[in-house]
Parts: C-alpha cells; sequence; structure tokens
C-alpha cells in the first residue's frame, strides 16, 4: 500500500471522504465514491453496498457502474450470499475466490462477481442494529492486513451513517412523492365522482366519464358497455377524442359473443392488452374502433360491479400504451368502482323510469276500466251508504273467482248487481249465461243446466249443450235460486265442487270452469231450517254474500234513480221532460215501495205516459192510498190468521201490495204483513 494512499485515509483524508459521500444523492453514488477512494488508498478494486430489505428478505445492491439486481432477478440470491453471514455473525468476514465459490456457489455465477482475489463483507449497522454490508473487493490474493481491515471498518462505519441518511432523505421524499401522488389520485377520483354521481341519463353519464378520464389520463375512447335489453347484445356507449378536446359520440349496438367484454362480464376481471393489428379483435370491436383504423394500442376493459352484480364494462383504448401503468391501473380501477355507482344509480333511474311509465299505462288501462266500471255501475243508479257497500263488495269480489250469492227482494237490482260482477271479472270477453229456477219444471231446468244426450228422455231427438257447458270460462248467473228443485240440488253441488258432471243421459264426464253467481229474493237459511234447501248447497253458495236493501232503506236513492229513469224512458219514448217536481219526489221518497226499483221505474214509465207536458206528473190515484185508511177485512168464521192470509193471497193471485194488494185488504201495512207471513211460515209462491 502507498503513502498517499494511507494517507487519504488520514485525519484529512477521512473528512474529505465523509464529505464527498455525504455529497451523493443516493446509494450507487456512495458505492462509486468509496471504489474510488478504496482504490486510490490500495485498499480494493471495487466496493459496493449492499442493504438488507426485512420486508421481502431481498437485498439491494449499489456499486459502480450501477446494476439493478432487481432485474437480473438476483436480489434474493444476494439474500442468501454472505450479508446473510453477517446479519448472525457481525464480524468482518474475508475470503478468497475460491472459499466464496465454495460457499456460494450460485452467486458466484452472478455478474456482480466475476473471479477476483480476496473479498470482504463488513456490517453496516446503526444503533446496534445490522442493516446492511459494505463490500470490498481486491484483484489479488493478500489477505488485508489489520490496519487495512482498521480502515476499512472506518470506511465502513461512515457508509453507515451516509446510507442511513440518505435512506431517511430518500424514503421522506417517497413518503412525499407518495403523498403528493395519493393527493393527484385523489383530487382526480372527487372530481370524475362529481363529475358523475349526479349524472341520471346514460348518454350523459358517459360523456362526463369520458370527459374526465380524457382530461385526466389522455385517454383516447371511453366506452360503458351495457347489456342491452335484446338477449345476446351489447349497448356500447362511446365518446372518441379524435382531436383535441372536442369529442364525438356514438352509441352502438353489437354482438356480444366473442367480444372481449363478454370476458369480462364472465369472469369479473380486469383486462389489459396491446393491439398489434385491430383485425385480430372480433368484429363487434373492431366496428367500434373502425374510426381510428389501427392507431390503437392498447385497450383496457374494467369490470363495473355492483357488489357481485356486474353492471357493465368500462373500456378505455389508448394509442400510447403508456398510459395504462400499474400507477395509473389502481387509480382506473377505482375510478371504475366509482363510474359503477353512477352507472347502478342511472340504471335504476332508468328502471324506476320504465315502472313509472308502466304505471301511469296501468293507471291508464285502469282508469279506462274505471271507466268501464263506471259504465258497469252507470247502470247501477245509488249513492246511498247502503248502496256504495254493495258496490265496494262487487269490487272486492268480482276479480275472484269466488261463487257470490246475492239477497235481496224483488226488483232491487240482483240481476243488474250480477252482470257488473262478471263485467269486472276477468271472464268477462265471455257473455255472461243467465238461468232462471223459478221459470220452469224440474226435469226441464236439469236438462237446461247440464244439457242431454240424443234420446235421454222422449222427445231429445238432439243432443243439448247444458248452461253450466255454454257457461265454460265465463259466469253462470243462476236467478232465483232459492227455488232450484231439491232433487236437481246435489247435482248443482257437485258441479261446484268437482267443475264437472255429465249430460242427462250420458256417462262422458264434462269439465267446466264457471263462475257461479246465485240470487234469490227467499231466505234461504230459513228453507235450510225448514228443509226446502240443502244446507250443504247452501253454505257453498253463501261464500261471498251480497245483500241489497230495498229500495225503502235507502231513499236517498229515489230522487236519484226517478231522475235517471225519467230522463231514459222519455228518451226512449222521444219524450221532453225537464222536471220532475219537488213534491212528487217527496211524495216518490215515502213510499214503501214494495216492488223496488222495478216498481219505482214502472211508475216512473206510466207517468212519462201520461205527462202531457215537460214537468213529470204523478197524478195516479193509487199513489194517494193509504194502507190505514181501509178498514180491515174480517176474519171467516172458523178462521184463524194464517188461514185468512192464505185466502186472501190466493184471492190477490199472490199480490202483496197495491191498492189491490193482501196487505190493503187486511188493512196492514205490506211490511207488517210481509213479516207477519214469514212468522206464520206462509210463502206466497207456494200458494196454488
Ligand atoms: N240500482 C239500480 N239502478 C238502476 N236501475 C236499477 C237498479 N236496481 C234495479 N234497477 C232496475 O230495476 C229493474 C229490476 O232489477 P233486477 O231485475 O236486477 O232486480 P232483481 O232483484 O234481479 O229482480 P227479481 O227479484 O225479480 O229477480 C231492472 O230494470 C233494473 O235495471
Amino acid at each position: 500500500m502507498s503513502t498517499t494512499a494511507m494517507s487519504d485515509l488520514g485525519q484529512q483524508g477521512l473528512l474529505d471522504i465523509t464529505r464527498s459521500l455525504l455529497q451523493q444523492a443516493d446509494l450507487n453514488g456512495v458505492a462509486e465514491t468509496l471504489t474510488q477512494r478504496v482504490k486510490q488508498a490500495g485498499l480494493a478494486e471495487r466496493a459496493a453496498v449492499l442493504l438488507w430489505q426485512p420486508g421481502n428478505q431481498r437485498v439491494s445492491y449499489f456499486t459502480s457502474p450501477a446494476v439493478d439486481p432487481c432485474r437480473s432477478g438476483e436480489e434474493t440470491l444476494l439474500a442468501q450470499g454472505p450479508l446473510h453471514r453477517l446479519l448472525s455473525r457481525p464480524d468482518t468476514l474475508q475470503c478468497d475466490y475460491s472459499e466464496f465459490c465454495a460457499s456460494w456457489s450460485a452467486l458466484s455465477q452472478s455478474p456482480f462477481y466475476g473471479p477476483f482475489g480476496r473479498y470482504a463483507i463488513l456490517p453496516l449497522a446503526q444503533e446496534g442494529r445490522i442493516f446492511g454490508g459494505c463490500e470490498f473487493i481486491r484483484a489479488n490474493q493478500t489477505p488485508w492486513s489489520e490496519k487495512e481491515l482498521q480502515r476499512l471498518q472506518t470506511l465502513a462505519q461512515l457508509v453507515a451513517i451516509v446510507a442511513e441518511q440518505l435512506q431517511t432523505r430518500l424514503s421522506r421524499s417517497a413518503d412525499r412523492q407518495q403523498l403528493r401522488l395519493e393527493r393527484d389520485n385523489f383530487r382526480i377520483l372527487v372530481d370524475v365522482t362529481n363529475a358523475v354521481l349526479s349524472r341520471l341519463d346514460i348518454d350523459e353519464l358517459v360523456s362526463e366519464v369520458a370527459k374526465s378520464l380524457h382530461h385526466h389520463f389522455h385517454i383516447d375512447a371511453i366506452s360503458v358497455v351495457l347489456r342491452s335489453p335484446q338477449p345476446g347484445k351489447l349497448d356500447v356507449y362511446t365518446s372518441h377524442y379524435l382531436d383535441g378536446d372536442t369529442p364525438l359520440h356514438d352509441v352502438a349496438e353489437v354482438e356480444e359473443s366473442g367480444s372481449l367484454s363478454e370476458q369480462v362480464f364472465k369472469h369479473h376481471q380486469m383486462m389489459l392488452l396491446t393491439l398489434a393489428d385491430m383485425n385480430q379483435l372480433a368484429q363487434g370491436d373492431r366496428q367500434l374502433f373502425s374510426l381510428w383504423g389501427n392507431e390503437l394500442q392498447s385497450i383496457c376493459l374494467l369490470p363495473l360491479m355492483s357488489g357481485e352484480t356486474m353492471l357493465g364494462v368500462l373500456k378505455l383504448a389508448q394509442r400510447n400504451e403508456q398510459v395504462f401503468n400499474a400507477s395509473n391501473l389502481r387509480l382506473l380501477r377505482q375510478i371504475a368502482g366509482r363510474v359503477s355507482i353512477a352507472v347502478d344509480n342511472a340504471l335504476a333511474y332508468q328502471e324506476i323510469q320504465r315502472l313509472k311509465e308502466r304505471l301511469a299505462d296501468e293507471n291508464k288501462v285502469l282508469t279506462e276500466q274505471l271507466n268501464t266500471l263506471d259504465n258497469e255501475f252507470g247502470d247501477i243508479i245509488g249513492r246511498s251508504d247502503a248502496m256504495l257497500e254493495v258496490l265496494r263488495q262487487v269490487e272486492m269480489v268480482a276479480q275472484s273467482d269466488s261463487t257470490v250469492l246475492i239477497l235481496g227482494e224483488t226488483g232491487t237490482g240482483k240481476e243488474l248487481i250480477a252482470r257488473a260482477i262478471h263485467q269486472l271479472s276477468q271472464r268477462r270477453e265471455k257473455r255472461m249465461i243467465k238461468m232462471n229456477c223459478a221459470a220452469m219444471p224440474a226435469g226441464l231446468l236439469e236438462s237446461d243446466l247440464f244439457g242431454h244426450s240424443r234420446g235421454a228422455f222422449t222427445g231429445a231427438s238432439a243432443p243439448r249443450t247444458g248452461r253450466f257447458e255454454l257457461a265454460d270460462k265465463s259466469s253462470l248467473f243462476l236467478d232465483e235460486v232459492g227455488d232450484m228443485p231439491l232433487e236437481l240440488q246435489p247435482k248443482l253441488l257437485r258441479v261446484l265442487q268437482e267443475q264437472e258432471f255429465e249430460r242427462l243421459g250420458s256417462n262422458t264426464l264434462i269439465r267446466t270452469d264457471v263462475r257461479l253467481i246465485a240470487a234469490t229474493n227467499r231466505d234461504l237459511r230459513q228453507m235450510v231450517e225448514d228443509r226446502q234447501f240443502r244446507s250443504d248447497l247452501y253454505y257453498r253458495l253463501n261464500v261471498f254474500p251480497i245483500q241489497l236493501p230495498p229500495l225503502r232503506e235507502r231513499p236517498d236513492d229515489i230522487p236519484l234513480l226517478a231522475k235517471a229513469f225519467t230522463s231514459k224512458i222519455a228518451r226512449r219514448l222521444g219524450r221532453q221532460i225537464d222536471s220532475i217536481p219537488t213534491q212528487a219526489l217527496r211524495t216518490l221518497c215515502d213510499m214503501p215501495w214494495p216492488g223496488n226499483v222495478r216498481e219505482l221505474e214502472n211508475v216512473i214509465e206510466r207517468a212519462v205516459l201520461l205527462t202531457p207536458g215537460n214537468v213529470l206528473q204523478l197524478s195516479l190515484p193509487e199513489w194517494s192510498y193509504s194502507p190505514a185508511s181501509l178498514p180491515a177485512e174480517p176474519l171467516l168464521e172458523g178462521e184463524d190468521e194464517a188461514q185468512q192470509i192464505i185466502r186472501i193471497l190466493k184471492e190477490t193471485n199472490g199480490v202483496v201490495a197495491g191498492p189491490k194488494g193482501a196487505a190493503q185488504r187486511l188493512g196492514l201495512k205490506r211490511t207488517t204483513l210481509l213479516s207477519r207471513m214469514k212468522r206464520l211460515g206462509i210463502d206466497k209462491d207456494t200458494l196454488a
């Protein structure tokens, strides 16, 4: 070793070295300065600084000229090298080339360690913690003397201080850079979020996303890909920044099959690809970028997810592939998260709009239906509470297939209600079939209801379709069901329960889908008690009873009905009647109306016919009768009350009300007579 070289590491030399080491910007510079100095001092030909990376068990290597151990993949090899031994035994380690090769044969193959004479590595430590090593390589094989080793140790201590300082400085600056990057990214994220979150229209949303992405990343073509309502198709909304900042917007529908987006939809993973040639893309993708010729170099596809649901794909294409670096991709992923929320919102909004429109349509249809309903109800006049309650029940039951039993006195509008139920039901497309059970003898009624085969009975020369068959998929209105003969009742019950029956004279079962609406003015419950009506049929019919109030219990409806009948009848008769005197209306409201609405209608018709002018006149003598004003007929000898009522009813042909009715002759109010008849079990309809 030369004296100059030795003096280089004297007091002054040390100061110089320290100064020049401290001036270095990085550890490669430190390694270079160190190499120069040890060379000058004749201590070694090469020096290197090794730093232990405890986090990932690797070693960073700094030497001159600089090599990148990351690139050659030697960081891990180095971690198994001499520094590793130093960590467990922090003494200077020195050896010759053959010993080195024997201990670290893999490492000896690396470009760092060509054949050399002598090798030494000294620990770099701070406060007792070894964080690296300082390596010296000598071309000749002469071992370092004790003194030389002391100098190397001094150098290593200096390097440790400088390295520590540099590391702190570097990490501070890296932290600062990281912070700056994070702040910038955060700003971009906020910017994109603000731009997109309030957009509820997909077109607008994509334009805003594109504007932001183009502004911050200079991305050339930005698309949002969504599944089309058309199966197998994708809707692609794209902004192309061909020239400057004014984009060209484009919406296209492409095949999903074979497209890049299909992959993303399938795997929910980001895709990044470099394009050598546009022709490598599927037709749909090519078509989307046809504006660009072969200019686009890379495409990045990011899944747009809402939780586990795949909403679409954010597709970015770029002429310059640099943009999709790791740091940008990280940010773009976060941006895709924000865009997903916005897309989710926009889709939800679209769905709400669609539902709103559907609701509006449904509303329209419902209003139409309501109008029809009003028309159905239009025939039904009545705004009294009792009538409104009936209409409410009608509406409630109409849509179901339940059997309905309409109860009420004669002429209260039972058939009208039955028609309204049918009209409001799903079965309205088909005509309602009507059958009056009181209208024909039992035998005929049976064949009328269930049909018969040819020759089923004398005179059945041709087969006949019964009303139950005719009413298939429609409603059957059984009027006066209380008059259904007892022997027919089981058959009716069976068809109601099983929806199947046989024609008379046939064994073939016929299935039918009939909704039954029955009506009666008789007290079915009483009839059941009197064994005139089967209880099982009664309960089967009484699923949803609707009780029609008699007209006298809803006098509020009388003026309405009177006016409506007057104008309807006047129109029909080609008459002009403008008004009904208040007194006439009052009289009408005070009447007992045994025949209910039908009777009122008849009275009005008569009045219209007899009115000479255009003010309705109710001048019929029977209106002025007062039931109490006539003396009651006396009982005949030996006759009791029931017998008298039966006799008079027979004489009046069953007519109860009116000037010639039984009530008048008995000096009773009609209602009193009716309840008395009920009490005595007298049924005028069964009187021959
Ligand atoms: N609320 C009403 N509004 C308008 N017209 C009515 C109303 N109620 C009954 N009518 C009319 O009164 C007449 C009798 O009605 P409907 O035949 O429906 O009564 P019903 O109770 O079935 O009679 P019945 O007991 O004799 O079978 C019909 O002309 C009908 O149009």
